[in-house]
């Protein structure tokens, strides 16, 4: 038999059209009613919309803008939704939490977290049930934080010696403090002064770990295209870096084992390493840890990133609103006056920096789309279809400067918080989320914010700050980078004038 050529390419075309409508038909029958987004490309959906260089939170606050709340969109295979007001951020961080308590599973999580056995990228179940309650009582506590008080103490005081060694010329504070802030993190977790090594590689090796979570991944938006991270080269680069960290990081534990084998005395728990291995050798716990969970806990440094945007982004705006940048000086000279030095006994006093520090993470919360959740099953919202596995980004950014719930929203204004006492836990509303709300929230809120605290305190109480020449308060870059972490686009910059010198 012989068939016409264009018969064949007649008939397949056709019925690949045919499939496809039947596809989509099948597709829009069962979703009928989800929510309202912008017209959907083939194959790549809405991802065309995040590829420029506007930070993808201000992309989606403009889209809700247009669309609405709650937002469909289809990134690459994945349905999404956003979640641009407190309302319906309401609906999904409290009504139907337990729906939305589960993460994507993404490639550098997955690799770097050792099979996404960390608490922040964890499935939602028993495993990641056990991990908070091992948070709450024993990781992060308030006696816990408190025992790191040396710590931050000693490290900021580091870091204002180094400024003060600057003091006339311009520095980069951006860069300094965010040192500040992985040396603290690394001494907490596992004990480790800075200073050469074993550590310095660490600290980069960390630092890195960020920039592969920082930004939307092509790869994990085509999940059925194993092949993909395969060939885009993402795979092995994310391994290799794995490779090095794991390395470390069983040579640190390794020797924790033998130093706690020779400790006779075993004298408590000194950093996170001693309680995680305290945990997994006593027998306590129904999920036993193994040595690679312990190393994925570990890692779950986020925080480091998110302490070091806040006071970045704090000093930034104070420099711009000089009324502010006084008054909180006036307050911490005023309390510490008296001692010659800061220190963490007299924090409960500066109420204004506590009012600065909430105004910093409303305007600019470091997780601007908090961490994305994925959800467990089907489920009505607002009368619109979330099908299973959507994942569900909530604009904490945009929540934050909605008009609706914050009256002139775009000004940094810390004694707005005066009027409206509002706490970080979003415990009876959802206006203001920088820690994110519901079962996930973050879990170490008061570690974050001791950081904070402290480093504001001692920059604002030893030194005065200037611009760089030729720059006015009101030129002061105050754009974003383009990824999903809030940091700022340009490091910080800035003039230091010592006022009270460091005694020691
Ligand atoms: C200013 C400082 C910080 C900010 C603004 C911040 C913000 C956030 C946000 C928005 C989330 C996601 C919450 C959600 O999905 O609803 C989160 C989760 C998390 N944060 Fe923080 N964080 C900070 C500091 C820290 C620190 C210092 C640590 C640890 C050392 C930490 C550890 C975590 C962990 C483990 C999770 C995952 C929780 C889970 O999925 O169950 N964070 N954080």
């Amino acid at each position: 038999m012989n068939f016409d050529s264009s018969l064949i390419l007649f008939l397949t075309s056709t019925s690949v059209l045919v499939f496809v409508f039947v596809l989509f038909r099948t597709n829009n029958l069962k979703y009928r009613n989800l929510p309202p987004g912008p017209w959907k490309l083939p194959f790549i959906g809405n991802l065309h919309l995040l590829s420029g260089s506007a930070p993808p939170h201000h992309v989606l606050s403009n889209l809700a803008t247009k669309h609405g709340p709650l937002v469909h969109l289809k990134l690459g295979e994945i349905s999404a939704v956003v979640v641009s007001s407190a309302d319906t951020a309401e609906h999904f961080l409290k009504a139907n939490d337990v729906v939305f308590a589960s993460r994507p599973s993404l490639l550098a999580p997955e690799i770097n977290c050792y099979g996404n056995t960390d608490i922040a990228f964890a499935p939602y179940g028993d495993y990641w049930r056990q991990l908070r309650k091992i948070c709450s009582l024993q990781l992060f506590t308030a006696k816990r934080v408190l025992s790191f008080r040396p710590i931050r103490e000693e490290e900021v005081s580091e870091l204002c010696k180094s400024v003060a060694l600057n003091a006339g010329s311009a520095i980069n504070l951006t860069e300094k403090v965010g040192a500040t802030n992985l040396n603290i993190m690394v001494r907490a977790a596992f004990g480790k002064n800075s200073g050469g090594g074993e550590v310095s590689e660490l600290n980069s090796i960390i630092k890195e770990a960020q920039e592969f979570v920082s930004c939307f991944n092509i790869v994990d938006v085509y999940p059925s295209w194993r092949l993909l991270r395969v060939f885009s080269g993402m795979r092995r680069k994310i391994m290799k870096h794995h490779e090095q960290l794991n390395k470390i990081l069983d040579s640190i534990i390794e020797e924790r084992k033998k130093a706690k084998g020779n400790d006779e005395d075993g004298d408590g728990d000194r950093d996170l390493l001693d309680v995680l291995l305290r945990l997994q050798g006593d027998g306590s716990l129904q999920i036993p840890l193994t040595t690679d969970n312990i190393k994925s806990l570990l890692m779950d440094g986020a925080g480091v990133e998110s302490s070091t945007t806040a006071t970045d982004w704090a000093m930034a705006e104070m420099l711009k609103n000089p009324r502010v940048l006084k008054k909180a000086q006036d307050e911490v000279r005023a309390t510490f006056d008296g001692k010659n030095h800061v220190d963490e006994s007299l924090f409960h006093e500066l109420k204004y920096l506590k009012l600065v520090i909430k105004e910093t993470l409303r305007l600019h919360p470091p997780g601007p789309l908090l961490l994305p959740r994925e959800s467990r099953e089907h489920c009505v919202i607002e009368k619109y279809q979330i099908p299973t596995k959507t994942w569900v980004l909530v604009n904490a950014w945009a929540i934050g400067r909605d008009p609706e719930h914050w009256e002139d929203p775009e000004s940094f204004k810390p004694e707005r918080f005066l009027e409206k006492p509002i706490d970080f836990k979003a415990s009876n509303t959802f206006q203001y989320i920088p820690f994110g709300g519901g079962r996930r929230i973050c879990p170490a809120i008061g570690f974050g914010i001791a950081n904070i605290e402290i480093q504001m305190a001692m920059l604002l109480y030893h030194f005065d700050w200037l611009l760089p020449h030729g720059i006015e308060a009101g030129d002061l870059d105050m754009n974003e980078s383009s990824g999903l972490s809030g940091k700022r686009k340009c490091d910080l910059s800035v003039i230091p004038i010592v006022k009270r010198p460091l005694l020691h």
